[in-house]
Formats: structure tokens, sequence, C-alpha cells
């Protein structure tokens, strides 16, 4: 379980002081998907940056399992950050690189190797006829595709996204959210998805928070609609979202 409690953040740039988080606390609960949603600015990056122990806050605590992080050596924020994986808007896949050579990259920093995981990973994500490709010759829905497979194998407890699906059309968009539904069925991870689009997260989270200004202003569990399947065309969506 995560907690953030009662966690402040302030950037300063010179004599500028910004504010992106005040007091804000909630917990994550093992194996939940939690969706943040709120307008550009409101600070969810900056949440998903300390969960992931790349940043401390200003003020409060972000407790793991019960441990204040806070009073954390670096060797265990390191051992930690091994347990979380992050997805991004950017993919952020080298371009020098082939597809398998990405998804293993992650063990290769850690020096360690496991191809046989990385091609599990990849026949997972559809891709495998791919694996010998540049990541320049994929689509955005590939290349996230790609970004999942690495972002598996390393076992992640904890899958962070950052507007993970904000770069794709809709019809991408729908697929990575049936490819994260088969996610969770096979690997259990506490989500933490990071959104500004509503229905994504009403598709993929079960209770979302909102934030303004660095605030929580409210908490809702959501109403969960069913993944849109794959065979959904892109007028049939077009007609139910456009009609309700
Ligand atoms: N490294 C930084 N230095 C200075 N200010 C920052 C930094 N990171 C974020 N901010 C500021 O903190 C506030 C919250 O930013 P944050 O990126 O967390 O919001 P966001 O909701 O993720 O927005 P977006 O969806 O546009 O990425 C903003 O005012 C932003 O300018």
């Amino acid at each position: 379980m995560i907690e953030i409690k009662e966690v402040s953040k302030t950037y300063h740039q010179g004599k500028i002081s910004t504010k992106a988080l005040s007091e804000v606390s909630f917990v994550v609960n093992k194996k939940e998907s939690l969706g943040i949603v709120g307008e550009s600015g409101s600070g969810k990056s900056t949440l998903l940056r300390l969960i992931q122990l790349m940043e401390t806050p200003s003020t409060g605590d972000i407790l793991i399992d019960g441990e204040p992080t806070s009073k954390w050596t670096e060797k265990q924020k390191q051992i930690q950050k091994r347990k979380m994986s992050m997805l991004f808007q950017s993919f952020n896949l080298l371009s020098n690189l082939t597809v398998l050579d990405n998804v293993i990259l992650p063990l290769k920093l850690q020096q360690r190797k496991d191809l046989d995981k990385a091609l599990e990973l990849l026949e997972f994500v559809g891709l495998s006829e791919q694996k010998k490709s540049y990541t320049s010759q994929l689509s955005g829905g590939q290349k996230q595709r790609v970004a999942l497979a690495r972002s598996l194998i390393t076992n992640p407890e904890i899958l962070l996204l950052d507007e993970a699906t904000s770069a794709l059309d809709d019809r991408t968009t729908e697929e990575i959210l049936v490819l994260l539904e088969k996610v969770k069925k096979s690997y259990e991870p506490t989500i933490v998805f990071v959104s500004h689009d509503l229905d994504v997260i009403k598709s993929s989270c079960e209770r979302v928070l909102i934030i303004e200004k660095g605030k929580i202003v409210n908490e809702t569990r959501v109403n969960q609609k069913k993944v849109n399947s794959m065979s959904e065309s892109y007028s049939e969506k077009a007609m139910r979202v456009l009609s309700l």
C-alpha cells in the first residue's frame, strides 16, 4: 500500500516559487487501479514523480507498506524504484535499438538478461513479428505496446501511467486499454493512471481522485463501463459517444 500523507511540493526557480501540491493525502491499495484526473498544471505529474521516489515532498511523507520513505537510505529507495515502472505519453523508447533490445533494456541496466521473458512479453503485446524492427518503423500504438512490454520486464508491483494514451488516436487508445485489462488479469499490478482524459480513466480505473490546483477536491468510485472490444469500429464508437 502507498500512502501519501499531507504532502506538499513547492518548486523554486530563482525568486519564483510554484506550489505544485498542497497537503495532499490519499492511499493507493495493493492491486487497485487508481485514476488521477485534473487539468493541465494541476499537479498530476508531480504526484507521480513523488510516488516514483524521483523527487521528495517539501513537507509530508510517502509511506510504502507503512514505512515512511523519508527515512529510507538511497539503497532502500533504489530497491523500491525497481518495483515500479512508468509509462509515458511520449513512449520514451530508444530509436537506435530494436524492439527486442528496448524491451530487454531495463534488465540490462541491472546487469540481468532474460531473453525468454522479453520474447514472451512481445508475444503478450502482439509484437513478436516486429522484434527485430527499429522503433522508428512502428506506429504510435505499437510503440506504446513496446513500452508496455518493457515496463513489465522487471515484474513491477506498481505501474505508473502518465497520460499513457494521450498521444494516441481513439482507436489505438482502445487497443491499449484492452491490453491494460489483460495486464491487470495476468500480472495484477497496482496501477496509478494519471490523465486528463475522463473516458480513458473511466474505462480503466475503479477509483478516481480529482485534483485541482494541487489539491484533491473529490474522490469517486467509477461506475465502470466495460472496455469496448477491439471489434468496435471507429464509426460505432463515434455513434456511441456522440449519442450519449
Ligand atoms: N520541475 C519543476 N520546476 C518548476 N515548476 C514545476 C516543475 N514541475 C512542475 N512545475 C509546476 O508545478 C505545477 C504542476 O505541474 P505538473 O506537471 O505536476 O501538472 P500536471 O497536472 O501534470 O500538468 P500537465 O498535464 O500539463 O503535465 C505547474 O504549475 C508546473 O508549472
